[in-house]
């Protein structure tokens, strides 16, 4: 487990000298430096007065004054961080101004009245309706996406097709504009969820529509980036591009997201397993099974196992993350291409798996945009030890009401 100090020891540091210098940006759109409008970016500028040192496998400098030197998400993209592409520093500048109206919009005590102004589509079902604040996400992302002219499609959970956006863009981005948006009345976090592959240049010939659909199924093994952004008492953005996983918080008073968590390693084996267990009666028996034994310390590690269950998957599998275990839904639910994907891409680059009870979640190649799959996100060995069960992915699904 990981923690976090916090002395109330000024700094010298912080904010950053990039907040009035830009990071490298070869092609950057003018907006793209400030989280809102320059000059009221200025009289943010403050932003906290202390130290925090960095969580996690921290590998962060430390100040000649004894304060943790801090670093931007764009800073470390503008670095080189990871090796990416200044196109890619603008795409995530945009998606940072996205996330950012996001996180705005889901603490907003105006969130509620949204829904008066939308109705949900004919024919669906009752649980199966989009939420208003579902729809707003995806059009805000859209838009950033539209704005970076750096993305060629977007497919999103929310979208019955993929959008074409610009032909001349380098990347394709899935995504789940916000999930866990139906608890959302009661103020449980919430996330947003972006997996990031290039244009398939080859591709470029066909028909607008055949070219969009192609992009969008990549298969997982093809994702040059991915991440989440968290709602909850914090707002988090985990990100990898290839080369570990790291998260950034946002800080409100600037608007910036800070590295809090380089270089993430989930614990081999958890405690705690994630998974909503009032299906217990339509599990198979592999996964009851296996289920029993380790909340009984009867597992490979000899000790009782905890249960928590959020019921928000950015949520579950954050905790996931940090704290080790299994996030697990065992039925056809969640999505390959726009949630089982990007999120296996960061449990594995945090030394994690991502399974679909039998298989590497990133060797599957999807066939269809919303296809879904049983999804197994964690710890290797506890997911190892899952596997060995053998029968683990729920085949009943009925259609649960809540
Ligand atoms: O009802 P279940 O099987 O517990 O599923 C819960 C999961 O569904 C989700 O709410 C996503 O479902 P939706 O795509 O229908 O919003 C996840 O956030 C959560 O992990």
């Amino acid at each position: 487990m990981h923690s976090a100090t916090i002395s109330l020891k000024p700094i010298s540091n912080y904010p950053s000298e990039s907040l009035f210098s830009p990071p490298k940006l070869h092609n950057s759109h003018p907006r793209l430096n400030f989280y809102a409008e320059p000059t009221k970016r200025m009289a943010l500028f403050g932003g906290l007065g202390f130290k925090i040192s960095a969580i996690g496998n921290s590998n962060a400098s430390v100040d000649d004054n004894g304060g943790t030197e801090f670093q931007t998400l764009r800073e470390y993209m503008g670095k080189g961080g990871g090796n990416v592409s200044d196109e890619l520093v603008v795409l995530y500048s945009h998606l940072e101004y996205a996330c950012k109206r996001i996180a705005a919009l889901v603490a907003s005590p105006f969130n509620s009245t949204l829904g008066k102004s939308f109705s949900a589509s004919a024919g669906s079902t009752e649980r199966d309706k989009p939420k208003p604040l579902d729809i707003v996400a995806n059009e805000i992302i859209l838009s950033s996406l539209k704005n970076s002219r750096k993305v060629a499609v977007m497919a999103s959970e929310e979208d019955d097709g993929p959008v074409w956006l610009a032909d001349d863009g380098p990347f394709v981005v899935v995504l789940d504009p916000l999930d866990g948006s139906r608890n959302i009345d009661a103020s449980i976090p919430t996330g947003s969820i972006f997996g990031i592959y290039k244009r398939l240049q080859e591709l470029d010939h066909l028909p607008v529509e055949e070219k969009a659909m192609l992009n969008s199924l990549q298969s997982g093994t093809k994702l040059v980036a991915s991440c989440y952004v968290l709602y909850s008492s914090a707002t988090i953005m985990c990100t990898t591009f290839g080369s570990g996983t790291h998260a950034f918080t946002l800080d409100h008073s600037t608007g910036d997201f800070i590295l809090t968590h380089p270089n993430i390693i989930i614990p081999p084996r958890g405690q705690i397993y994630s998974v909503n267990d009032a299906r217990y009666f339509d599990w198979p028996e592999g996964l009851r099974r296996y289920i029993d034994t380790v909340r009984q310390g009867k597992g490979k590690y000899p000790k009782k196992y905890s249960a928590r269950y959020i019921c928000s998957l950015v949520a579950d599998f954050h905790r996931t993350l940090l704290y080790g275990g299994i996030a697990m839904n065992p039925r056809d639910h969640l999505r390959l291409v726009y949630e089982a994907n990007p999120l296996s891409f960061l449990a594995e680059q945090a030394g994690g798996k991502g399974s679909d009870g039998k298989l590497r979640i990133l060797s599957l190649q999807p066939v269809k945009l919303h296809q879904r799959l049983p999804l197994f996100l964690g710890s290797p060995d506890d997911i190892e030890e899952l596997q060995s069960y053998g029968d683990v992915q729920q085949k009943i699904n009925p259609g649960y009401e809540v």
